[in-house]
């Protein structure tokens, strides 16, 4: 039998917002019936127009502010809401900053963990142009090759530069690139027809060295007057000191290919990251916020507490950014990554800063730890830094075997953060410390943390 929903599609009525998803959208409840209203705010009391309505939750838009929350600050530019830019740019940074914690304390509330300490969220003085990449799809927009973003969760594109929270030399660069790639009548890619020739265009840019890099992502090998083009390029943008092709032929939403041919200059653009040397390439998995990066490796030193004789294994350790920070101080650090080239920059890396006493190796960490511990491998510290699914189950298992007094938790997903270290707590470890939030992505809902876990 169908249950009858409180409300229905295209109904206009008055709610109260009572809180934020993970996601940052206001939830507003109509008899237990959850809607989830983009740009709303807790406490505010606003007119709704429910767009669409499911079996368990709905979305609406806010069509009149009553009474607005005193956390908010007014914007002007809604495409950085609409696109995902920047969705919690009407919240004072203040209340972005307590959002944050919030999620974590819940998400431990939840999983009844409440022993566990959440501190206060390590903010940024200027929390705006932190970003040192960007990827821009090119599109045809009345009649010319424009960059912008799309309208989020859909595939409407919209004209946008990204002034919030990207660097502004990256901003910069990539209206150069458009105005060469428009002169050239270099065509946009067309998603519909899986015709055109340009894709995306990826800018790096490094904070410290002031090296830049411009990936121009095509469907197709051949870029019509490619050498004109690079030339231009060079000369518009003295800075820029890697022009790369990326080669992506496939019907998809995976902004990246495989296949990589550098056009001029070298393969990958050096940065610094709290005194030491990185080489990046295009395809390298890099922080994207470098000043609150080298707060966030700190902690990471910090928690792991080394003397210089400790063995430490860096899991998920991309081109070895931690590793070396962690190198200065141990005996010995093994890192472990599943992108090749990212291992090749971490070797790199390694010489770079004369540190000799890391090993890189490419595979899974899960695979890998699992061999290190059969190989009877005893390490004093594991840092881990997944992706956003967190730890797999035999990575934490071999790891708990292999016994580290310390096991030092960057996260990036706070749900599997926590998931992960009820797991370990089980397992014979225990967290010590306040977890650490690092707002790595400001005017975003993204919540990066730290934690520290030692063995019982
Ligand atoms: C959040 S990034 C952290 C990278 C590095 N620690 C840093 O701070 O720059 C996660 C990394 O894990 C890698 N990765 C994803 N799945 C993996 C797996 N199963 N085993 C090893 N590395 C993996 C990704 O390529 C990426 O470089």
């Amino acid at each position: 039998m169908k249950t009858k929903l409180p409300v229905t599609k295209n109904e206009r009525l008055d709610a109260t917002i009572i809180d934020l998803t993970y996601q940052g959208m206001g939830v507003a409840k109509i008899e237990d019936y959850p809607l989830f209203i983009s740009g709303a705010l807790p406490g505010e009391e606003v007119k709704i127009h429910v767009m669409k309505v499911g079996k368990k939750f709905g979305y609406a838009k806010v069509i009149k502010w009553y009474k607005k929350s005193p956390e908010r600050v007014e914007v002007t530019g809604q495409e950085y809401t609409q696109t995902g830019i920047a969705p919690l740019q009407h919240l004072s940074y203040a209340g972005q900053l307590a959002f944050k914690k919030k999620q974590v304390v819940n998400l431990l509330q939840k999983s009844h963990m409440e022993h566990i300490e959440v501190a206060d969220v390590l903010g940024m003085d200027k929390p705006y142009n932190y970003r040192n990449k960007a990827q821009v799809p090119a599109r045809e927009y009345e009649g010319e090759l424009t960059t912008g973003f799309f309208r989020r969760n859909s595939h409407t594109f919209i004209p946008l530069e990204d002034s919030l929270i990207q660097a502004e030399k990256i901003n910069e660069i990539i209206q150069k690139v458009t105005a060469v790639l428009r002169k050239y009548h270099v065509a946009p890619y067309d998603e519909q027809a899986h015709t055109g020739v340009i894709r995306n265009i990826m800018v790096r840019w490094g904070f410290y060295s002031k090296e830049a890099m411009v990936v121009l992502v095509t469907r197709t090998k051949r870029i019509p007057q490619k050498a004109e083009i690079v030339a231009e390029i060079k000369e518009a943008c003295p800075e820029v000191v890697s022009i790369v092709q990326n080669i992506n032929a496939a019907q998809t939403n995976v902004i990246m290919g495989e296949r990589n041919i550098i056009l001029a200059g070298k393969e990958a653009i050096k940065d610094t990251l709290n005194g030491l040397t990185f080489e990046i390439s295009a395809n390298s998995f890099y922080q994207v916020n470098p000043l609150q990066t080298e707060k966030l490796y700190q902690k990471v030193v910090e928690y792991a507490g080394l003397t210089g004789k400790e063995t430490v294994i860096d899991a998920y350790c991309g081109i070895g950014t931690i590793s070396l920070n962690l190198a200065q101080a141990a005996k010995k650090v093994y890192g472990v990554e599943v992108v090749p080239e990212a291992i090749e920059d971490a070797k790199k890396n390694a010489k770079l800063n004369k540190l000799d006493n890391v090993v890189f190796e490419v595979g899974k960490a899960e695979t890998k730890m699992a061999e290190w511990q059969s190989q009877g491998m005893k390490p004093d510290v594991i840092v881990v830094d997944p992706p956003r699914k967190g730890l797999d189950e035999q990575f934490i298992n071999s790891a708990v075997e292999t016994a580290p007094n310390k096991i030092v938790y960057v996260s990036c997903n706070p749900a599997t953060l926590v998931r992960d270290i009820q797991r370990f707590e089980e397992l014979g470890y225990q967290v010590t410390q306040p977890i650490l939030p690092v707002d790595q992505f400001p005017q975003t809902p993204h919540v990066e943390c730290v934690a520290l876990l030692t063995k019982k």
